[in-house]
Formats: structure tokens, C-alpha cells, sequence
């Protein structure tokens, strides 16, 4: 576990794998969900640690890192990306990012091409919801908190199977969406209201990978199709009995996936 401050906010983030791996060598960097911390990679990065070096954070207004006041802009979560990149000494990366994390990794391709080689793009989109879904979602959580608009998010996040009352991981999952600070998750639905990523994300030259759960009710799979087809040579693959976290619903599949695209690239192991 570590803090840095970088580009005005103190980001909590964490190194992982071979302790010979070179300092400056390639890594796998992870960016996560709205109303989750790097904790949902957990399972996937324990598959990974052994061969790649890892870097896990949390975004502003998430897990330990600090919650500036909303509104945030998409500009905003990339640029502390880069800028963490930058601190930890790291000039080329894989970025694995998931939903609004999926866009974090978009805009640094963009932003950044000289620290982006390759992307893993999971339940994520060029564009994601609409000024409405977001402004509600704004107007709910600052009036009544989380915990409010919880049950359907959850339901959009998880199959049913995985949502039994019996689950212990699917409460520990609630908890880490209904304690996620309000700044930091209206300030990052405001972020997703205003990005638009279509024709940035149709100019990018980089090996891509798509993924996304069969059930993901929040960026369903026509979605995540779309986004693939934008995209000039990039891979698109279902995930089966996942909803918008196959991370956590099917750790290992997702890690395979990862794995294998890597290696095809023929710049990771
Ligand atoms: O909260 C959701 O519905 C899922 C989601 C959309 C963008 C994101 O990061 O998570």
C-alpha cells in the first residue's frame, strides 16, 4: 500500500509481482469501476503477479484516495493516471481498465500515447448512459446517498447467482458502492455525463481487447461490440456467467484473456 500526490490529489496505490522485475520495464496497470476500488482485481491480479509487474490504484473519490469536491471531468481521472505513471517511473504500460475505468484507459491512449502499448477495454464504452441516467444518479446520491439507488446497480452489476443473500463477497461488493464517497462517486458520474469518446477512441493505433460479461446490465454486450468495431483490429470476447464485474464473477477467465492477448502482442512475456 502506498499514497502519492500527484496532479493535486493523493492517489492510494499499490506495486505488484517478480521483485526482478526491471524498475522501468512494461507493466500492467488496472483502473477500476464507478463506486469500486483496485480491490475488485484482486483475484485476477493474484493470477498475474508472477509474470507481469502490476499496478493497482484507486481514482480520485474512491477506495483511499482523496475525494476533491465534484464535479470532476474524465480529463481529470486520466491526467492523475499519467501523472501517477509518471511518479512511479513507469513509461510503458498495458492498461486494463474497467467501465469508467475502460474510459480512463481510452483517454490515456490518447492523451498519452507514449505511455500506452496495449489496452484491455472490460464492460466499457466509447460513450456510456446519458445526460439523464447521470444527472439523476447526481440529483439521487447528493439528496439521499448511495445506498438509495444501490439495489440497481447492484442488479446491473452481478447475475443473479452471484447476488444470493448467502454470498458473503456480494455484501463485502455493496459495501465497498455504498461507502464510496459522494464526491467522489456524483463527481465521477459527471465525468461520465460529459465524455464522449467516439472519435478520439476511432483514431487509436494500438493492439486492443475487448471484454465484457454475457449479463452486464450496465455496458451489455452490443455495447462493448460497438465499441470493439470502432476500434481498427481490435478483439472482442464474451465472458459467460458474468454480469459488469467478470473481474470478480469469473476471475479466471478474465486473467486467461488478458494472458493470452498480451503474449499475442509479443511485447509481454
Ligand atoms: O454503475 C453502473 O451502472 C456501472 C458503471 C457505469 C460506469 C461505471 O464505471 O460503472
Amino acid at each position: 500500500m502506498a499514497f502519492a500526490r500527484v496532479n493535486g490529489v493523493v492517489l492510494h496505490h499499490e506495486v505488484r509481482g517478480p521483485a526482478d522485475m526491471p524498475e522501468n520495464g512494461p507493466a500492467l496497470v488496472f483502473s477500476n469501476s464507478l463506486g469500486t476500488d483496485f480491490r475488485i482485481w484482486d483475484a485476477v491480479a493474484d493470477r498475474l503477479a508472477g509474470n507481469y509487474r502490476l499496478v493497482l490504484y484507486d481514482k480520485r473519490g474512491h477506495g483511499l484516495s482523496e475525494a476533491p469536491p465534484q464535479p470532476y471531468a474524465l480529463t481529470d481521472h486520466v491526467d492523475d493516471l499519467a501523472a501517477l505513471l509518471d511518479h512511479l517511473g513507469i513509461a510503458r504500460a498495458a492498461v486494463v481498465g474497467l467501465s469508467v475505468g475502460g474510459m480512463i484507459a481510452q483517454g490515456l491512449a490518447t492523451r498519452r500515447p507514449d505511455l500506452v502499448e496495449a489496452l484491455v477495454l472490460c464492460d466499457t464504452a466509447h460513450k456510456i448512459g446519458t445526460d439523464a441516467l447521470w444527472n439523476g444518479r447526481i440529483e439521487a446520491v447528493n439528496a439521499k446517498g448511495i445506498a438509495s439507488i444501490a439495489d440497481g446497480i447492484l442488479q446491473r452489476w452481478f447475475t443473479p447467482a452471484y447476488r444470493s443473500s448467502g454470498n458473503a463477497d456480494f455484501a463485502g461488493y455493496t459495501a465497498m458502492l455504498t461507502r464510496t464517497p459522494v464526491d467522489g462517486y456524483a463527481g465521477t458520474c459527471a465525468a461520465l455525463r460529459d465524455a464522449d469518446l467516439t472519435e478520439s477512441t476511432r483514431a487509436l493505433r494500438l493492439p486492443v481487447l475487448c471484454i465484457v460479461g454475457h449479463q452486464d446490465g450496465s455496458t451489455p454486450p452490443d455495447l462493448v461490440r460497438e465499441l470493439a468495431a470502432l476500434i481498427d483490429g481490435a478483439r472482442f470476447e464474451i465472458i459467460a456467467e458474468a454480469g459488469h464485474l467478470p473481474c470478480i464473477e469469473q476471475p479466471e477467465k478474465t486473467a486467461a484473456l488478458i494472458e493470452a492477448f498480451l503474449a499475442e502482442t509479443g511485447r509481454w512475456g
